[in-house]
Protein backbone atom coordinates (compact mmCIF):
# COMPACT_ATOMS: atom_id res chain seq x y z
CA UNK A 1 0.00 0.00 0.00
CA UNK A 2 1.11 3.57 -0.69
CA UNK A 3 2.17 6.11 1.96
CA UNK A 4 -1.44 7.91 1.02
CA UNK A 5 -4.73 6.83 2.24
CA UNK A 6 -6.09 3.39 0.81
CA UNK A 7 -9.30 3.92 -1.02
CA UNK A 8 -11.83 1.13 0.29
CA UNK A 9 -14.25 -0.46 -1.36
CA UNK A 10 -16.60 -2.43 0.15
CA UNK A 11 -19.04 -4.44 -1.39
CA UNK A 12 -22.35 -5.42 -0.65
CA UNK A 13 -24.42 -2.54 0.43
CA UNK A 14 -26.71 -4.97 3.57
CA UNK A 15 -26.41 -4.08 6.69
CA UNK A 16 -23.27 -4.89 7.38
CA UNK A 17 -21.48 -3.90 4.52
CA UNK A 18 -23.18 -0.43 4.82
CA UNK A 19 -22.27 -0.36 8.74
CA UNK A 20 -18.49 -1.37 7.94
CA UNK A 21 -18.31 0.92 5.27
CA UNK A 22 -20.02 4.19 7.36
CA UNK A 23 -16.89 3.56 9.92
CA UNK A 24 -14.09 3.09 7.34
CA UNK A 25 -15.14 6.19 5.60
CA UNK A 26 -15.07 8.10 8.60
CA UNK A 27 -11.05 7.18 8.65
CA UNK A 28 -10.14 7.09 4.59
CA UNK A 29 -12.34 7.46 1.02
CA UNK A 30 -14.45 4.90 0.92
CA UNK A 31 -16.85 3.54 -1.72
CA UNK A 32 -19.77 0.89 -1.07
CA UNK A 33 -21.26 -1.21 -4.08
CA UNK A 34 -24.87 -1.53 -3.69
CA UNK A 35 -26.61 -3.91 -6.46
CA UNK A 36 -29.51 -1.75 -6.00
CA UNK A 37 -29.32 2.14 -7.66
CA UNK A 38 -31.96 3.82 -5.78
CA UNK A 39 -30.11 2.74 -2.71
CA UNK A 40 -27.05 3.95 -3.86
CA UNK A 41 -28.70 7.33 -4.62
CA UNK A 42 -30.18 7.51 -0.99
CA UNK A 43 -26.69 6.72 0.24
CA UNK A 44 -25.03 9.59 -1.84
CA UNK A 45 -27.90 12.20 -1.70
CA UNK A 46 -29.32 11.34 2.20
CA UNK A 47 -26.72 9.47 3.58
CA UNK A 48 -29.02 7.08 4.66
CA UNK A 49 -29.94 2.95 3.67
CA UNK A 50 -33.76 2.94 3.44
CA UNK A 51 -33.62 -0.89 2.82
CA UNK A 52 -30.89 -2.31 5.54
CA UNK A 53 -30.69 0.84 8.14
CA UNK A 54 -33.79 2.69 7.96
CA UNK A 55 -33.15 5.57 10.23
CA UNK A 56 -30.03 5.57 10.84
CA UNK A 57 -27.17 8.44 9.51
CA UNK A 58 -24.25 7.15 7.66
CA UNK A 59 -21.32 9.00 7.21
CA UNK A 60 -21.61 12.07 5.41
CA UNK A 61 -18.40 11.09 2.88
CA UNK A 62 -19.33 7.60 2.18
CA UNK A 63 -19.90 7.41 -1.83
CA UNK A 64 -21.84 4.55 -3.29
CA UNK A 65 -22.66 2.81 -6.69
CA UNK A 66 -24.26 0.48 -8.41
CA UNK A 67 -21.51 0.27 -10.80
CA UNK A 68 -19.19 -2.77 -9.88
CA UNK A 69 -16.30 -2.01 -12.68
CA UNK A 70 -16.52 1.24 -11.14
CA UNK A 71 -16.37 0.67 -7.29
CA UNK A 72 -13.79 -2.41 -7.37
CA UNK A 73 -11.36 -0.48 -10.55
CA UNK A 74 -9.46 2.23 -8.29
CA UNK A 75 -9.70 0.33 -4.96
CA UNK A 76 -6.53 -0.16 -2.92
CA UNK A 77 -8.27 -2.36 -0.37
CA UNK A 78 -11.32 -4.60 -0.99
CA UNK A 79 -14.03 -5.58 1.70
CA UNK A 80 -16.48 -8.33 0.92
CA UNK A 81 -19.74 -7.97 2.46
CA UNK A 82 -21.75 -10.39 0.32
CA UNK A 83 -23.52 -13.24 1.97
CA UNK A 84 -21.47 -16.41 0.88
CA UNK A 85 -23.48 -17.69 -1.74
CA UNK A 86 -23.66 -15.26 -3.31
CA UNK A 87 -19.78 -13.98 -3.22
CA UNK A 88 -17.96 -15.98 -5.51
CA UNK A 89 -20.16 -14.86 -8.61
CA UNK A 90 -19.77 -11.80 -7.39
CA UNK A 91 -15.97 -11.65 -6.72
CA UNK A 92 -15.94 -13.05 -10.66
CA UNK A 93 -17.48 -9.90 -11.99
CA UNK A 94 -14.58 -8.16 -10.57
CA UNK A 95 -11.76 -10.44 -11.64
CA UNK A 96 -11.36 -7.86 -14.72
CA UNK A 97 -11.11 -4.79 -12.98
CA UNK A 98 -10.07 -4.87 -9.53
CA UNK A 99 -5.67 -3.83 -9.17
CA UNK A 100 -3.63 -6.80 -8.66
CA UNK A 101 -2.67 -8.08 -5.12
CA UNK A 102 -4.73 -5.61 -2.89
CA UNK A 103 -5.50 -7.22 0.26
CA UNK A 104 -9.24 -8.53 0.28
CA UNK A 105 -11.34 -8.87 3.67
CA UNK A 106 -14.21 -10.51 4.34
CA UNK A 107 -17.23 -9.35 6.75
CA UNK A 108 -18.92 -12.65 5.77
CA UNK A 109 -20.18 -15.33 8.35
CA UNK A 110 -20.96 -18.53 6.43
CA UNK A 111 -19.40 -21.15 4.23
CA UNK A 112 -20.28 -21.96 0.18
CA UNK A 113 -22.68 -24.95 0.69
CA UNK A 114 -21.44 -26.79 -2.35
CA UNK A 115 -17.85 -26.50 -2.14
CA UNK A 116 -18.08 -26.02 2.11
CA UNK A 117 -14.95 -23.26 1.46
CA UNK A 118 -14.54 -20.87 4.27
CA UNK A 119 -14.69 -17.19 2.53
CA UNK A 120 -10.85 -16.86 2.35
CA UNK A 121 -10.66 -19.82 0.27
CA UNK A 122 -13.40 -18.87 -2.07
CA UNK A 123 -11.42 -15.14 -2.54
CA UNK A 124 -8.33 -16.96 -2.97
CA UNK A 125 -9.66 -19.02 -5.88
CA UNK A 126 -11.52 -16.14 -7.52
CA UNK A 127 -8.53 -13.37 -6.94
CA UNK A 128 -5.82 -15.39 -6.29
CA UNK A 129 -2.51 -13.50 -5.13
CA UNK A 130 -4.68 -11.17 -3.31
CA UNK A 131 -3.79 -11.17 0.54
CA UNK A 132 -7.24 -12.90 1.99
CA UNK A 133 -8.55 -12.10 5.69
CA UNK A 134 -11.39 -11.78 7.73
CA UNK A 135 -12.89 -8.97 10.11
CA UNK A 136 -15.34 -10.83 12.56
CA UNK A 137 -16.84 -10.75 16.31
CA UNK A 138 -19.78 -9.74 18.30
CA UNK A 139 -21.41 -7.14 16.08
CA UNK A 140 -25.06 -6.69 15.61
CA UNK A 141 -24.92 -3.76 12.98
CA UNK A 142 -27.97 -1.86 14.37
CA UNK A 143 -25.89 -1.61 17.66
CA UNK A 144 -22.43 -0.80 15.51
CA UNK A 145 -24.01 1.83 13.53
CA UNK A 146 -25.27 3.52 16.76
CA UNK A 147 -22.22 4.10 18.24
CA UNK A 148 -22.36 1.69 21.22
CA UNK A 149 -19.04 0.14 22.18
CA UNK A 150 -18.52 -3.34 20.35
CA UNK A 151 -15.24 -5.53 18.92
CA UNK A 152 -13.37 -7.79 16.64
CA UNK A 153 -10.95 -9.39 14.82
CA UNK A 154 -9.32 -8.68 11.57
CA UNK A 155 -7.20 -12.16 10.68
CA UNK A 156 -4.69 -11.82 8.20
CA UNK A 157 -1.95 -14.36 7.28
CA UNK A 158 0.47 -11.18 7.37
CA UNK A 159 0.68 -9.51 10.77
CA UNK A 160 1.73 -6.01 9.03
CA UNK A 161 -1.22 -6.39 6.68
CA UNK A 162 -3.41 -6.95 9.63
CA UNK A 163 -2.02 -3.63 11.41
CA UNK A 164 -2.16 -1.38 7.98
CA UNK A 165 -5.84 -2.73 7.71
CA UNK A 166 -6.81 -2.19 11.26
CA UNK A 167 -5.87 1.38 11.15
CA UNK A 168 -8.11 1.91 8.54
CA UNK A 169 -11.27 0.39 10.92
CA UNK A 170 -10.62 0.70 14.27
CA UNK A 171 -12.10 3.44 16.31
CA UNK A 172 -12.62 4.39 20.15
CA UNK A 173 -16.18 2.47 20.08
CA UNK A 174 -15.43 -0.03 17.63
CA UNK A 175 -12.15 -1.76 18.84
CA UNK A 176 -10.11 -4.18 16.06
CA UNK A 177 -7.61 -6.57 17.69
CA UNK A 178 -5.33 -8.41 14.77
CA UNK A 179 -4.65 -11.95 14.90
CA UNK A 180 -2.85 -14.04 12.28
CA UNK A 181 -5.74 -17.06 12.98
CA UNK A 182 -8.09 -16.44 9.71
CA UNK A 183 -9.13 -20.10 9.67
CA UNK A 184 -10.04 -19.95 13.65
CA UNK A 185 -11.78 -16.43 12.69
CA UNK A 186 -13.85 -17.36 10.05
CA UNK A 187 -15.22 -21.00 11.17
CA UNK A 188 -16.13 -19.41 14.22
CA UNK A 189 -18.12 -16.91 12.65
CA UNK A 190 -19.53 -19.50 10.35
CA UNK A 191 -20.38 -21.97 12.94
CA UNK A 192 -21.96 -19.77 15.48
CA UNK A 193 -24.86 -19.09 13.40
CA UNK A 194 -25.82 -22.55 13.44
CA UNK A 195 -25.87 -22.73 17.00
CA UNK A 196 -27.67 -19.61 17.13
CA UNK A 197 -30.63 -21.49 15.23
CA UNK A 198 -30.19 -24.11 17.88
CA UNK A 199 -30.63 -21.83 20.99
CA UNK A 200 -33.59 -19.94 18.76
CA UNK A 201 -35.36 -23.63 18.65
CA UNK A 202 -35.20 -23.36 22.49
CA UNK A 203 -36.55 -20.12 23.18
CA UNK A 204 -39.19 -20.44 20.51
CA UNK A 205 -40.66 -23.60 22.79
CA UNK A 206 -40.31 -21.68 25.95
CA UNK A 207 -37.05 -23.34 27.44
CA UNK A 208 -35.87 -21.59 30.60
CA UNK A 209 -32.20 -19.68 31.19
CA UNK A 210 -30.75 -22.80 31.86
CA UNK A 211 -31.41 -24.44 29.18
CA UNK A 212 -30.00 -21.42 26.75
CA UNK A 213 -26.48 -21.21 28.91
CA UNK A 214 -26.45 -25.32 28.60
CA UNK A 215 -26.65 -25.09 24.79
CA UNK A 216 -24.94 -21.93 24.37
CA UNK A 217 -21.96 -23.56 26.50
CA UNK A 218 -22.36 -26.90 24.60
CA UNK A 219 -22.13 -25.20 21.67
CA UNK A 220 -19.02 -23.79 22.16
CA UNK A 221 -17.32 -27.00 22.71
CA UNK A 222 -18.92 -28.57 19.16
CA UNK A 223 -17.49 -25.22 17.32
CA UNK A 224 -14.04 -25.54 18.98
CA UNK A 225 -13.92 -29.56 18.39
CA UNK A 226 -14.56 -28.85 14.33
CA UNK A 227 -12.50 -25.12 14.84
CA UNK A 228 -8.95 -26.28 16.20
CA UNK A 229 -9.18 -30.09 13.72
CA UNK A 230 -9.61 -27.00 10.92
CA UNK A 231 -6.47 -25.94 12.12
CA UNK A 232 -7.42 -23.00 14.14
CA UNK A 233 -6.47 -21.72 17.34
CA UNK A 234 -8.38 -22.56 20.41
CA UNK A 235 -7.68 -19.12 22.22
CA UNK A 236 -9.59 -17.47 18.99
CA UNK A 237 -12.50 -20.06 19.54
CA UNK A 238 -12.69 -18.63 22.88
CA UNK A 239 -12.39 -15.15 22.09
CA UNK A 240 -14.54 -12.06 20.32
CA UNK A 241 -14.79 -14.31 17.37
CA UNK A 242 -15.91 -17.47 18.73
CA UNK A 243 -17.27 -17.30 22.39
CA UNK A 244 -18.17 -13.34 22.11
CA UNK A 245 -19.87 -13.69 19.05
CA UNK A 246 -21.82 -16.98 19.46
CA UNK A 247 -23.06 -15.37 22.71
CA UNK A 248 -24.30 -12.41 21.32
CA UNK A 249 -26.03 -14.15 18.84
CA UNK A 250 -27.77 -16.59 20.64
CA UNK A 251 -29.12 -13.88 22.95
CA UNK A 252 -29.83 -10.80 21.05
CA UNK A 253 -33.31 -10.09 19.60
CA UNK A 254 -31.53 -8.61 16.44
CA UNK A 255 -29.86 -12.10 15.40
CA UNK A 256 -31.27 -13.05 12.29
CA UNK A 257 -30.16 -17.13 13.05
CA UNK A 258 -31.57 -16.80 15.93
CA UNK A 259 -35.07 -16.23 14.63
CA UNK A 260 -35.19 -18.32 12.18
CA UNK A 261 -34.75 -20.68 14.81
CA UNK A 262 -37.25 -19.18 17.57
CA UNK A 263 -39.76 -18.98 14.46
CA UNK A 264 -39.38 -22.61 13.94
CA UNK A 265 -39.87 -23.75 17.69
CA UNK A 266 -42.71 -21.52 17.30
CA UNK A 267 -44.26 -23.63 14.88
CA UNK A 268 -43.51 -21.39 11.69
CA UNK A 269 -42.55 -23.77 8.47
CA UNK A 270 -38.85 -22.31 7.43
CA UNK A 271 -39.96 -21.67 4.09
CA UNK A 272 -42.42 -18.83 5.42
CA UNK A 273 -39.49 -17.61 8.01
CA UNK A 274 -37.34 -17.42 4.98
CA UNK A 275 -39.98 -15.71 2.98
CA UNK A 276 -41.06 -12.92 5.04
CA UNK A 277 -37.27 -11.88 5.83
CA UNK A 278 -34.92 -9.72 2.96
CA UNK A 279 -31.87 -10.34 4.86
CA UNK A 280 -29.74 -13.32 5.08
CA UNK A 281 -29.55 -16.03 8.11
CA UNK A 282 -26.51 -17.60 7.12
CA UNK A 283 -27.06 -20.63 9.38
CA UNK A 284 -29.17 -22.40 7.28
CA UNK A 285 -26.84 -22.54 4.25
CA UNK A 286 -23.77 -23.23 6.29
CA UNK A 287 -25.61 -26.04 8.51
CA UNK A 288 -25.27 -28.48 5.48
CA UNK A 289 -21.62 -27.61 4.79
CA UNK A 290 -21.08 -28.08 8.64
CA UNK A 291 -22.12 -31.22 9.06
CA UNK A 292 -20.58 -32.74 5.70
CA UNK A 293 -17.23 -31.28 7.32
CA UNK A 294 -17.90 -32.71 10.94
CA UNK A 295 -18.35 -35.84 8.78
CA UNK A 296 -15.37 -35.82 6.65
CA UNK A 297 -13.12 -35.45 10.03
CA UNK A 298 -15.11 -38.17 11.95
CA UNK A 299 -16.31 -35.35 14.52
CA UNK A 300 -19.30 -35.73 16.41
CA UNK A 301 -21.41 -32.39 16.60
CA UNK A 302 -24.42 -33.50 18.07
CA UNK A 303 -26.32 -30.12 18.26
CA UNK A 304 -25.66 -29.19 14.77
CA UNK A 305 -26.99 -32.37 13.47
CA UNK A 306 -30.15 -31.88 15.27
CA UNK A 307 -30.47 -28.35 13.73
CA UNK A 308 -29.89 -30.30 10.28
CA UNK A 309 -32.29 -32.33 11.05
CA UNK A 310 -35.11 -29.44 11.60
CA UNK A 311 -33.58 -27.62 8.45
CA UNK A 312 -32.82 -29.83 5.99
CA UNK A 313 -35.04 -33.40 7.44
CA UNK A 314 -38.31 -31.90 8.33
CA UNK A 315 -37.30 -33.68 11.70
CA UNK A 316 -40.13 -31.64 14.22
CA UNK A 317 -38.30 -29.05 16.97
CA UNK A 318 -39.62 -30.63 19.71
CA UNK A 319 -38.16 -33.95 18.76
CA UNK A 320 -34.50 -31.95 18.83
CA UNK A 321 -35.15 -30.50 21.90
CA UNK A 322 -36.12 -34.48 23.07
CA UNK A 323 -33.47 -35.91 21.40
CA UNK A 324 -30.32 -33.67 22.65
CA UNK A 325 -31.46 -34.49 26.43
CA UNK A 326 -31.36 -38.19 25.69
CA UNK A 327 -28.12 -38.40 24.73
CA UNK A 328 -25.96 -39.61 27.78
CA UNK A 329 -23.77 -37.01 28.58
CA UNK A 330 -20.04 -38.06 28.63
CA UNK A 331 -16.94 -36.14 30.36
CA UNK A 332 -17.48 -32.44 30.20
CA UNK A 333 -14.03 -31.63 28.69
CA UNK A 334 -12.57 -34.02 26.71
CA UNK A 335 -15.67 -35.90 25.84
CA UNK A 336 -16.82 -36.01 22.25
CA UNK A 337 -20.23 -35.86 22.23
CA UNK A 338 -22.57 -33.78 23.57
N1 LIG B 1 -26.06 -7.75 9.96
C1 LIG B 1 -25.16 -7.92 10.89
O1 LIG B 1 -25.37 -7.52 12.04
C2 LIG B 1 -23.87 -8.61 10.55
C3 LIG B 1 -22.78 -8.42 11.42
C4 LIG B 1 -21.58 -9.04 11.12
C5 LIG B 1 -21.46 -9.84 9.98
N2 LIG B 1 -22.53 -10.00 9.16
C6 LIG B 1 -22.33 -10.82 7.97
O2 LIG B 1 -22.23 -9.95 6.85
C7 LIG B 1 -22.64 -10.64 5.68
C8 LIG B 1 -23.63 -9.76 4.93
O3 LIG B 1 -24.79 -9.67 5.74
P1 LIG B 1 -25.67 -8.37 5.88
O4 LIG B 1 -26.28 -8.42 7.21
O5 LIG B 1 -24.91 -7.16 5.49
O6 LIG B 1 -26.76 -8.63 4.74
P2 LIG B 1 -28.32 -8.32 4.80
O7 LIG B 1 -29.01 -9.54 5.25
O8 LIG B 1 -28.56 -7.07 5.53
O9 LIG B 1 -28.66 -8.03 3.28
C9 LIG B 1 -28.62 -9.03 2.30
C10 LIG B 1 -27.46 -8.73 1.38
O10 LIG B 1 -27.42 -9.77 0.41
C11 LIG B 1 -27.31 -9.18 -0.87
N3 LIG B 1 -27.87 -10.12 -1.85
C12 LIG B 1 -29.09 -10.69 -1.82
N4 LIG B 1 -29.24 -11.47 -2.92
C13 LIG B 1 -28.08 -11.36 -3.62
C14 LIG B 1 -27.61 -11.91 -4.84
N5 LIG B 1 -28.37 -12.74 -5.57
N6 LIG B 1 -26.37 -11.60 -5.25
C15 LIG B 1 -25.58 -10.77 -4.53
N7 LIG B 1 -25.96 -10.21 -3.37
C16 LIG B 1 -27.21 -10.51 -2.93
C17 LIG B 1 -28.09 -7.89 -0.77
O11 LIG B 1 -27.77 -7.01 -1.81
C18 LIG B 1 -27.62 -7.42 0.60
O12 LIG B 1 -26.36 -6.79 0.48
C19 LIG B 1 -23.23 -11.97 6.15
O13 LIG B 1 -22.28 -12.98 5.96
C20 LIG B 1 -23.48 -11.74 7.63
O14 LIG B 1 -23.39 -12.94 8.37
C21 LIG B 1 -23.71 -9.39 9.41
O1 LIG C 1 -28.17 -11.36 12.65
P1 LIG C 1 -27.20 -12.49 12.58
O2 LIG C 1 -27.74 -13.73 13.23
O3 LIG C 1 -26.73 -12.71 11.17
O4 LIG C 1 -25.92 -12.08 13.43
C1 LIG C 1 -25.32 -10.83 13.18
C2 LIG C 1 -23.87 -10.80 13.60
O5 LIG C 1 -23.14 -11.82 12.96
C3 LIG C 1 -23.66 -10.85 15.09
O6 LIG C 1 -22.29 -10.69 15.38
Amino acid sequence: MSARKPKVTVLGGGTWGTTVASITARKTQTLLWVRDPDIAKAINENHRNPRYLAGFDLTAGLRATADLAEAVGDADVLVAGVPSQYLRGVLEQTVAHVRPFIPVVSLVKGLERGTRKRMTEVIGEVLPGHPAGVLSGPNIAHEVVQGYSAAATLAMPDHRTAQSLQSLVHTSRYRVYTSEDVVGVEIAGALKNVFAIAVGFGDGLGAGDNTRAMVITRSLHELTRLGVAMGGRAETLAGLAGMGDLVVTCISPHSRNRRVGFELGRGKPLEEILASMHQVAEGVATTTAVIRLAAERGIEMPIAREVDAVLNHRQPVEETYRGLLRVTPGHEVDGEAW
